[in-house]
C-alpha cells in the first residue's frame, strides 16, 4: 500500500483542501492522512469563518506521521500564517521529506484570504526551496514574482523566476484563462504545455487542491514527475467534467464518476 500526506487546511463543505486531498487519494487507491492547518467553516457559497491550528499542534501531527507511517508522497494546501509555515518546514527538515508538492493557496474562489497577505515571502523562503514541485494558479503566480500573469508567456516568465526562488519544477495553472485549458510545467531545462478542453461549468470549487493531490498521488504511486503530471490533468479534468451541481454557490469536484449502476 502507497501512503499520501496532505498538510492544509479544512473546508467543512467538503469540496476543497483536507476533504479534496483525501477524495482524490481514495480514488487513486492510496492511503491518505492528514496534518490539518486550519479549520474553515466554508460551503459552496464561501467562507465564514478560520481558525488557526497553533503551530505546535501542526508539528505533532506531522511528528505523529513520520514516526510511524511515513509517506510516499506529500501535498501542502492552505498553509494560513507565518508560523504555520516555518513549522512544517521545520518538520520537512527534521524528517528529510523529499517528494512535496506545494499548492500555494493564496485566496479561495469566492475571495477570502487563506493565507495571509503578509506570509507570502515566508511561504517563497520557506517551502518554495523544499518542493519538488510548486502549482500555481496565474494569481498566486502574479502574487509570488510581483507581476501580473496574463498569458501563456507570462506564465513561462513566471515559472523560471518561480525555480530561482529555489523549487526543482513548477506548473503554472491556466484554469483562469480563455480557451483550452492549458498549464505550463517547467524543470528547468524544458517548458511543457499540459492542454485538456475547456469544461463549461461553475463547478469548480477545490479544482486546485484536488490537481495537485492527484499528482502527490502519482508520484507516490511511483510514476515520474512529467507522467504523474499528465495523469493528475487526466484526473482534474474527469473531475471538472462530474463536478456536482449541489449548493448554492460554486459546486465542488467529483471524485468517484467511473463506477455506474442503472437499473436496465
Ligand atoms: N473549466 C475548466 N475545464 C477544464 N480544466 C480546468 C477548468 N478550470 C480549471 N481547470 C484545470 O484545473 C486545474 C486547476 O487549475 P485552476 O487554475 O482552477 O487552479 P486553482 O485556481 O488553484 O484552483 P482553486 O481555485 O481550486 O485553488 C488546472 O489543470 C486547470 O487547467
Ligand atoms: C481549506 C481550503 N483550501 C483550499 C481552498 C481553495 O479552493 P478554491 O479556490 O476552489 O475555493 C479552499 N477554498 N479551502
Amino acid at each position: 500500500m502507497k501512503l499520501a500526506l496532505t498538510i492544509a487546511g479544512s473546508d467543512s463543505g467538503g469540496g476543497a483542501g483536507i476533504q479534496a486531498d483525501l477524495k482524490t487519494f481514495s480514488a487513486h487507491g492510496i492511503y491518505g492522512m492528514s496534518v490539518i492547518t486550519s479549520i474553515t467553516a466554508q460551503n459552496t457559497m464561501g467562507v465564514l469563518g478560520i481558525e488557526d491550528i497553533s503551530p505546535d499542534m501542526v508539528y505533532l501531527q506531522m511528528k505523529a506521521i513520520f514516526e510511524d507511517l511515513y509517506p510516499d508522497a506529500v501535498k501542502i494546501g492552505m498553509v494560513s500564517n507565518e508560523d504555520i509555515i516555518k513549522m512544517i518546514a521545520k518538520g520537512l527538515k527534521d524528517y528529510n521529506v523529499k517528494n512535496v508538492v506545494l499548492d500555494p493557496v493564496m485566496i479561495s474562489k469566492s475571495g477570502s484570504y487563506l493565507l495571509k497577505p503578509q506570509a507570502v515571502e515566508a511561504l517563497k523562503k520557506e517551502l518554495i526551496p523544499l518542493s519538488l514541485v510548486v502549482t500555481p494558479n496565474l494569481m498566486e503566480a502574479g502574487e509570488l514574482i510581483g507581476k501580473e500573469v496574463k498569458s501563456v508567456s507570462d506564465m513561462k516568465e513566471a515559472a523560471k523566476k518561480i525555480l530561482d526562488f529555489g523549487a526543482k519544477t513548477v506548473v503554472v495553472k491556466g484554469g483562469h484563462l480563455t480557451g483550452d485549458a492549458l498549464d505550463v510545467f517547467y524543470d528547468g531545462k524544458e517548458f511543457y504545455e499540459i492542454t485538456s478542453e475547456r469544461i463549461d461549468t461553475k463547478n469548480t470549487h477545490g479544482t486546485g487542491c484536488t490537481f495537485s493531490s492527484a499528482i502527490a498521488a502519482n508520484i507516490a504511486l511511483g510514476h515520474d514527475l512529467v507522467e504523474s503530471i499528465k495523469r493528475a490533468k487526466a484526473y482534474i479534468t474527469g473531475a471538472i467534467k462530474h463536478s456536482l451541481a449541489i449548493g448554492h454557490g460554486v459546486g465542488p469536484t467529483n471524485h468517484f464518476w467511473n463506477i455506474e449502476i442503472r437499473k436496465v
